[in-house]
């Protein structure tokens, strides 16, 4: 669905909120760790989670130990590593692990194979490695090909392209997988899913989100499943402001009625 695509809704009722973090919640930088999401953007938040009974998750390529820095101070559910680790909304944590035994060589031929790929960088994050080429962009191809000779020798691995980056990850892990497990579970249960995505791994929870009948919204250009579309990462802010203004003014509404009625009652 390339085009038809539009400015998505500021709903209100029985919704469960999923955003990614790079491209979506925060600018992408030349590196990683240069990464932040903006204070005002986590208090929306975490505002936006109160208002639907904290049924708000970050669902990122990065790791729950990261994502726990970035949120700070507020502390929500997540899912890192594109759902190999997911914490719930009472801290529980489940992590998937694979053995040393494809670890310990895989980081090895990883090492090895960048080696002579100068500004190449490869992140760690216990069950998977991202290959990073923002600052060595000529390595794209020979980035790809050492990959894909890698995942042919494990089969337990997969390979996640992402914005100047290919990712060795658990085979059958995605982020669809990882919004279908929150949503099983309360608060998620019985919401319609809202996920916001930028990249690749993202259409994997389009996918699962479309299939739900929730509201899948793409961050900036490209061919995508999702159903609506924001053309950058301010247009996320803007969007996430307008959103919490609206569910704040319709609990407003809401109470004020709630208040009518009761005083009502009591004076007949
Ligand atoms: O699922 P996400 O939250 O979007 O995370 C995807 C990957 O994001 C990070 O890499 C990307 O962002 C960097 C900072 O903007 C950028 O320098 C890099 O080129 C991008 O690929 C992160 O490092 C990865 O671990 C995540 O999987």
């Amino acid at each position: 669905m390339e085009d038809a695509l539009s400015i998505p809704p500021l709903i209100s009722g029985n919704f469960a909120f999923f955003f990614d973090l790079d491209g979506t919640l925060a600018d992408i930088k030349p590196h990683p760790d240069d990464v932040f999401i903006p204070e005002d953007v986590l208090t929306r938040l975490s505002l936006l989670a109160e208002l639907n009974d904290r049924a708000l998750a970050l669902i990122s390529g990065r790791s729950i130990a990261e994502l726990e820095q970035l949120a700070k101070p507020y502390r929500f559910p997540l899912a890192g590593v594109h759902g190999a680790e997911r914490r719930d909304i009472n801290g529980r944590t489940e992590r998937m692990t694979l053995p040393e035994a494809v670890l310990q060589p895989l980081e090895r031929e990883l090492r090895h194979g960048i080696a002579p790929l100068t500004g190449v960088e490869l992140e760690t994050k216990g069950m998977a490695f991202a290959l990073h080429y923002r600052q060595a962009p000529q390595h794209e191809e020979a980035v790809f090909a050492l990959a894909k000779t890698l995942i042919a020798h494990y089969p337990q691995l997969a390979m996640q392209p992402g914005k100047c980056v290919v990712e060795l990850k658990p085979s059958g892990i995605h982020k669809g997988a990882a919004i279908g497990a929150f949503m099983q579970t309360p608060p998620f249960l019985g919401k319609k899913p809202v996920f916001l995505g930028d990249d690749l791994t993202d259409e994997h929870g389009f996918k699962t989100v479309n299939k739900l009948g929730g509201i899948s919204i793409k961050v900036g250009p490209g061919a995508t499943q999702a159903m609506w579309r924001l053309a950058g990462v301010n247009d996320v802010y803007q969007w996430l402001e307008k959103l919490v203004d609206h569910q704040q003014q319709e609990q407003r509404a809401l109470t004020n009625r709630r208040d009518g009625y009761e005083s009502l009652s009591r004076s007949i």
